[in-house]
């Protein structure tokens, strides 16, 4: 089985359309403060001619508003908010009940982190467990101890929920990254080049992933 993969931080019509031809289950756009970050109006225009039924989209925040999150996705076909800053359990469950979406919650890999997971339970719809570098929250193309990737799989299953692995992921280690079975995958950095998604990188990422008989199907 394969996991499932998450392709991020898209951020120009060309990555859109890259993203869209790839065998990516999800694919997403940055709203917080970055050098990917993406604004309405733009991911309107790149999604006009999209087939977006045949992906999901998901919409990235940090540490934002509920009026924004609500406002951008009333506007846009999103399908799950990614929130990846330190929202706390009560934020998110209004943001939940307001929006009416699936949330999905980052979760930084440090000593805490199940704690924290745990605090989250029955509120969000799934995880990703990344790597926090210095004030960056995400997109940073940094790994964390891969060891503790069974940790936070055991606590996804506990909450029945789906744990996607990230940071730092790239066709060079994916195959190190699925020994441990993970429910999904993302990847931004890794499938990058000059700072714009690549054709290359994506179909190497599938090749190891043996998703080319998928994407067919799809
Ligand atoms: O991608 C960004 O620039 C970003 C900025 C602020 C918060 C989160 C961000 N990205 C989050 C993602 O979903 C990335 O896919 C994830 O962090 C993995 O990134 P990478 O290590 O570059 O593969």
């Amino acid at each position: 089985m394969y996991p499932l993969l998450k392709l991020c931080g898209n951020h120009s019509s060309d990555d859109t359309k890259l993203v869209f031809s790839s065998t990516a289950d999800y694919v997403g756009f940055v709203f917080a403060q970055s050098k990917r970050q993406v604004s309405v109006d733009q991911l309107k225009r790149w999604l006009k001619d999209r087939k977006t039924e045949e992906k999901k989209v998901v919409a990235l925040f940090v540490n934002e508003s509920v009026e924004t999150i609500k406002e951008v996705v009333s506007t846009l076909p999103i399908d799950i908010i990614q929130c990846h800053g330190s929202e706390s359990a009560e934020q998110l469950r209004e943001v939940k009940s307001v929006t009416g979406l699936p949330i999905w919650k980052a979760i930084h890999h440090n000593e805490q982190a199940i704690n924290t997971m745990s605090s989250y339970t029955g509120i969000v719809d799934g995880y990703i467990v990344d790597c926090k570098v210095g004030n960056q929250w995400g997109g940073t193309g940094v790994s964390f101890d891969w060891n503790y990737i069974p940790n936070y799989l055991a606590e996804g299953k506990v909450q029945g929920v789906p744990v996607f692995i990230a940071g730092g992921i790239n066709p060079s280690n994916i195959k190190k990254v699925l020994r441990y079975k993970p429910d999904g995958i993302d990847v931004s950095s890794g499938i990058e080049e000059e700072g714009r998604k690549s054709r290359k990188l994506i179909a190497e990422l599938e090749e190891r992933m043996n998703r080319h008989d998928n994407s067919t199907s799809r």
